[in-house]
């Protein structure tokens, strides 16, 4: 894995966290460190040398195709799986051979699984109720109470919980998990089953949530634009690796190579050959283009290099699929741009991203 060496053309002023609520801080510093982790399955590497810092009251996603080794991370956090080899840390202490209940985590899954003969009150009263923590009923009701209305379920409380909406029951599993202020919340696509509309809204709330109680969070999901609105920094894995972690604007701007730039954008990043479209300056050894819409500037003309193949409508903005000779790209336009298919645009480079052979990204 390489923490990009590169530095970020726009830099970003650290945001000011607001003061948690006193009675949400959490008692302990949560640095969550990998180190080294490798972990297969039989004959499949799931993890390879994997090092990972989640920092004290960070928000970390890990953003990554199927089957590239995000869940087996969160896993191997929470005890559910061992490692072959290396170090997991929480809080500076080596918990490898601590057992899942003694590291501290809280793990919210992508389905929400609520006890379904409880109602919303006692689903989230359940976490404080182990023998092994002895809360007094008063200090249950006051958290539960604090809890439910932080993720707005507290008009429901006497609810059943089968009798909630799917983001209802999403925001009752997540409130389980902050009931708890456990040292780190692990969080495995807990939005994915959700309509599109409650995804953006609990996106939302989530965000607002982890900043208000400081907590150090680590999640993960295959939605780029999740992981662009939420991430204090972003970790792109692929096939077991950890390919880059920065923040999103450093993973969309200086992604180290092909697979990560390909992550995150949309439309796509047009990959093209070096030497396809006119502009840029391309370094020696340069064998793809890597053109987003804004690396790419369009002008009407009769001779063009390019002819529109097609334009899809969106509402607010519309994707031109452009061709040049045999490839096509696609770019996004505003939609009063006066233009139509079949004309033909210069289209020409402006700053675009350049990759090797390899597909490791070159400046
Ligand atoms: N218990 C297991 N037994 C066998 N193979 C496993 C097991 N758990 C994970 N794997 C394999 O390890 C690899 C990584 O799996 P993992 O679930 O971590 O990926 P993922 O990135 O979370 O995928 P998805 O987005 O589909 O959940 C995959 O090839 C998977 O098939």
């Amino acid at each position: 894995m390489s923490s990009t060496a590169r530095s970020c053309r726009c830099s970003i002023a650290p945001r000011a966290r607001p003061s948690p609520r006193p009675s949400m801080r959490r008692p302990v510093m949560a640095e969550v460190t990998l180190t080294d982790i490798s972990k297969a399955f039989g004959e499949t590497q799931a993890l390879s040398n994997v090092n990972l810092t989640v920092r004290d009251g960070e928000f970390v996603v890990l953003l990554g195709p199927t089957g590239s080794g995000k869940t087996t991370t969160l896993r191997l956090i929470a005890g559910l799986e061992k490692p072959d080899a290396g170090r997991v840390s929480i809080a500076g202490r080596d918990v490898v051979s601590e057992a899942p209940a003694s590291r501290d985590v809280a793990f919210v899954f992508q389905q929400y699984s609520l006890y379904p003969h409880l109602t919303v009150y006692e689903n989230l009263a359940f976490p404080l109720r182990s023998p092994a923590r002895r809360l007094p009923e008063t200090e249950i009701d006051a958290r539960v109470r604090e809890v439910a209305k932080m993720v707005r379920i507290d008009h429901k409380l006497e609810n059943r919980s089968t009798k909630l909406s799917g983001g209802e029951m999403q925001r009752v599993a997540i409130g389980r998990a902050l009931v708890r202020k456990p040292a780190i919340y692990l969080m495995d696509e807990p939005l994915s089953s959700l309509d599109a509309k409650l995804r953006g809204e609990l996106r939302l709330e989530l965000k607002r949530i982890q900043n208000e109680i400081g907590s150090t969070l680590l999640y993960v999901t295959h939605d780029q634009v999740e992981a662009m609105t939420m991430a204090d920094r972003i970790g792109i894995l692929a096939g077991g690796r950890l390919v880059q972690i920065g923040t999103p604007r450093e993973i969309y701007s200086n992604p180290a190579n092909l697979h990560v730039a390909a992550r995150l954008g949309q439309p796509h990043i047009n990959l093209i050959p070096e030497g396809l479209l006119p502009g840029g300056s391309a370094p020696t050894g340069t064998k793809t283009i890597g053109a987003r819409t804004e690396h790419l500037e369009i002008v009407r003309s009769g001779q063009g290099n390019a002819e529109i193949d097609w334009i899809e409508h969106l509402g607010d903005q519309n994707h031109l699929h452009i061709k040049v000779g045999q490839h096509k790209l696609v770019t996004l336009a505003d939609p009063y741009l006066a233009i139509g298919r079949g004309d033909r645009i210069d289209l020409k480079l402006r700053n675009p991203l350049y990759f090797d052979a390899g597909g490791q990204r070159l400046t």
